[in-house]
């Protein structure tokens, strides 16, 4: 599903004609298949946000090329970006970055509304997203006027409204309580099994890698070697038991 193919970058800082460059990544290869969870984890200034923007075209890479869903995903315009990104991922934040003028409804709807959604399929969608993530009391909220927790939800509803094959998540419960973490992963371990949504999180979180699959590790722009996660109880966490994992 995501092919990484001998990815290198490298940043360009300062002014021009007397730039430093700075690699980051180093000739990267990774495949990611449909209904995998993988964790990416590495320390900080690894190259961990930059691969997920790579991956999501917000940086085009030095070198190398990025397949998904059978797409050469780094020769697309950046129009052609624009519509991929909508049909094909959703983002999760640690910042949440909902829009502080929108109600929770309005941030949710945002997505439909970009990809031309009628009125009345878009209201229904965003109805059944909230009730999903247990918000329907507040969709005429601002943000500012929810707590962390019920944000990070909102920001998940918005993530997966247009029901994306692929979640790419930074840092998603770098902000959560330790009640409101167990619920996000419980979620990602629902559409897991029964959508066959694909997850990429990046996490210093041990209870995330723990459910996730699979966790890759960069040190210094280079993968190490992937673990497969053997010991985990994945999207069972303090469930006490082992639910069979799904995987096309
Ligand atoms: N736009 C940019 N311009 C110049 N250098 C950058 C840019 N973005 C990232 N870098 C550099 O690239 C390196 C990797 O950054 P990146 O954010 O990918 O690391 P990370 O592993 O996600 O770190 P963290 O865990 O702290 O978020 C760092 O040295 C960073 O300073």
């Amino acid at each position: 599903m995501i092919e990484v193919n001998n990815i290198s970058h490298q940043f360009a800082i300062g002014k021009k004609g007397k730039e430093r460059i700075i690699p980051v990544l180093h000739s990267i290869d990774m495949r990611v298949e449909q209904g995998e969870v993988v964790a990416i984890v590495g320390r900080s200034g690894s190259g961990k946000s930059t691969l997920l923007n790579l991956i999501s075209g917000y940086i085009r890479p030095t070198s190398g090329e990025i397949r998904i869903g059978g797409q050469t995903v780094t020769k697309l315009s950046e129009g052609e970006w624009a519509d991929f990104r909508l049909a094909f991922f959703g983002f999760m934040f640690q910042s949440f970055q909902l829009i502080p003028s929108m109600t929770a409804f309005e941030n949710v709807e945002l997505p439909l509304v970009l990809k031309g959604v009628g009125l009345e399929q878009r209201k229904k969608r965003v109805i059944e997203l909230l009730d999903r993530v247990g918000l329907s009391e507040c969709a005429g909220h601002y943000p500012g006027e929810l707590s962390g927790g019920q944000q990070q939800r909102v920001s998940v509803a918005r993530a997966l409204v247009l029901n994306p094959p692929i979640v790419l998540a930074d840092e998603p419960t770098g902000s959560l309580d330790s009640e409101n973490e167990r619920q996000l992963l419980a979620l990602i371990g629902e559409l897991n099994r029964e959508q066959g949504t694909t997850f990429l999180i990046i996490t210093h979180d041990d209870q995330v890698a723990a459910v996730a699959h699979r966790t890759v590790m960069l040190q210094d722009g280079r993968l190490v070697q992937p673990q497969r996660n053997v010991t985990a109880e994945p999207f069972a966490p303090g469930a006490g038991g082992v639910i069979p994992l799904v995987r096309s």
